[in-house]
């Protein structure tokens, strides 16, 4: 692990009017984890990933991602550190009017002139990287099933070969076998490609099957960031409900543990 985190962040504040989200929020992310985002419903999971991508102004605090203040940049230095990382938003749809292809080439024109053809191979590449099939390439979102149109946001994501990935909510909406199929890709991608990996989650599976560590997001704080095993033992409500509740206890169970 590098000695600085990937990712920063101290004292963080995030409010809406009155609706005080995050108060002395601290967070660190390290070089090639996978970390795990989980809270209960409202505990501000998005809008903590929103504030490290530069896309919700913080009331106070600070972030730091790959050793940059992300809210303190002039417009170059931002979109240098935009390409770093890839988003998978919530409900990230990819754009209904293009192709797969078109939509993995969406922020590679945004960055490059590149020849049509190489635009072309690049396209083909993430699409076999994501295991998706090469006639995919093609197609419309509307022509392709859950599983594929979040396989063809990752390739999206994954377009300009980011150093970190933002994933919320990933395998939402998937039925269990195409999520543990999800997974398993998420992990294999992040360690052939050597990927930092913000994932937000509410899937028990996903986090024991390809989670490093997970942090806890309750009463405005990051409660506790440790590997599952370490989180269980703390003796927080919600903690205890959601992983030693029914289906947490079955989900550890399904990972022998
Ligand atoms: N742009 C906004 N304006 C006002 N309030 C907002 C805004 N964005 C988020 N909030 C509020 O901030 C709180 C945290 O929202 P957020 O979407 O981050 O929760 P979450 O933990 O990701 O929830 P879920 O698990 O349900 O997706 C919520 O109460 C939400 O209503």
């Amino acid at each position: 692990m590098s000695e600085e985190p990937i990712i920063s962040v101290r004292g963080l504040r995030n409010q809406f009017g009155e609706q005080v989200v995050h108060e002395d929020l601290d967070l660190d992310v390290h070089a090639g984890e996978i970390i795990g985002v989980v809270g209960g419903s409202g505990t501000g999971k998005s809008v903590l990933m929103r504030a490290i991508i530069g896309l919700q102004q913080p009331a106070a605090g600070e972030i730091r991602v790959l050793g940059r203040t992300v809210h303190a940049l002039d417009a170059m230095e931002s979109a240098d550190l935009t390409r770093q990382w890839g988003v998978l938003f919530q409900n990230g749809a990819l754009f209904s009017t293009l192709t797969v292809a078109e939509n993995i080439q969406v922020p590679l024109r945004e960055y490059f002139r590149l020849p049509e053809t190489l635009m072309d191979e690049i396209a083909s590449f993430k699409v076999a990287m994501v295991g998706l099939p090469t006639d995919a390439g093609p197609k419309y979102p509307s022509q392709l099933s859950g599983g594929m149109v979040k396989r063809a946001a990752l390739a999206r994501a994954l377009a300009l070969d980011p150093r970190l990935l933002f994933l919320d909510e990933p395998t939402a909406g998937l039925d269990p076998i195409s999520a543990a199929a999800f997974d398993t890709l998420i992990r294999t991608l992040a360690d052939a490609m050597g990927l930092t990996v913000f994932l937000i989650t509410h899937d028990l599976d996903t986090l024991h099957a390809i989670c490093d560590r997970v942090a806890v997001l309750a009463d405005r704080k990051v409660l506790a960031v440790a590997p599952i095993a370490e989180l269980v033992k703390l003796d927080h409500p919600w903690v205890q409900d959601y992983f030693s509740g029914p289906r947490g206890r079955a989900a550890g169970a399904g990972h022998g543990k």
